[in-house]
């Protein structure tokens, strides 16, 4: 048995002026997790969310909401975060190798799970300490394109790192996050990622459900064959 697959559609690609009706419309077709975007439009040359909206879908919605936080001064955004009733916080090694430490106990204390999200560049050995640490982390994101906008092409030199993440931690939650649909799933769960974000393959569908459900499989059928 791996660990609990998890299929989070990116409401990035959803209808931003009907949220609510979205997110509850991605939950109905079997999503696990509603996986939201916060850009500052400093750490990425784009803008997007932030508290504000994550407390008004909260009102809506008990669902775990995934937020990535592609922002600059992730500790900011803690405090705002925790009231708005975010459930998990993932920020970016890039910017959090001071405060790291002081991070990850602070999004504890606010009830939230800490994650840690490193760009396609990014070595995979700068997230060790934070996995190993006193305190740890609870899920690595592993970025399958560079951050910014959704609908971008998926990156498979990305891989690798996730098959090291893998062997090196058995029960870690490994999400990957960008490019990933019916024609790339099966790369990233073969490699060991439990956790799927995906949103434009699954907002541009047809049959956003079955998209959802092909995602499942893969992650269960990869852990299966292992
Ligand atoms: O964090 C990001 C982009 O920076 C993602 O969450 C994207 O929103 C995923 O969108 P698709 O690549 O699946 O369309
Ligand atoms: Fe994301």
């Amino acid at each position: 048995m791996g660990v609990a697959a998890k299929i989070a559609p990116s409401m990035l690609s959803s209808d931003f002026a009907n949220l609510a009706s979205e997110a509850k419309r991605m939950l109905s077709l079997g999503a696990d997790w509603l996986h939201m975007d916060i850009m500052d439009g400093h750490f990425v040359p784009n803008l997007t969310i932030g508290a504000p909206v994550i407390e008004s879908l909260r009102k809506h919605t008990t669902a775990y909401l995934d937020c990535h936080l592609m922002v600059t001064n992730p500790l900011d955004y803690v405090d705002p975060m925790g009231k708005a009733g975010a459930s998990g916080f993932t920020f970016h090694v890039e910017v959090s190798k001071e405060n790291w430490q002081e991070l990850v106990q602070k999004i504890k204390a606010k009830g939230m799970r800490p994650g840690v999200a490193l760009k396609p560049g990014t070595p995979i050995e700068e997230v060790y300490p934070l996995v190993e640490g006193e305190h740890p982390v609870e899920m690595v994101l592993v970025m399958t394109v560079e951050p910014g906008f959704g609908g971008q092409k998926f990156m498979p030199e990305t891989m690798e790192k996730v098959r090291v993440l893998r062997k090196k931690y058995p029960s870690l939650d490994i999400e990957v996050d960008g490019g990933l649909g019916p024609s790339t799933v099966d790369v990233a769960a073969s490699a060991g990622a439990n956790c799927i974000v995906a949103g434009s393959s699954v907002f541009g569908a047809s049959e956003p459900g079955q998209v959802i459900s092909l995602l499942r499989k893969s992650v269960q059928g990869a852990q299966q064959n292992n």
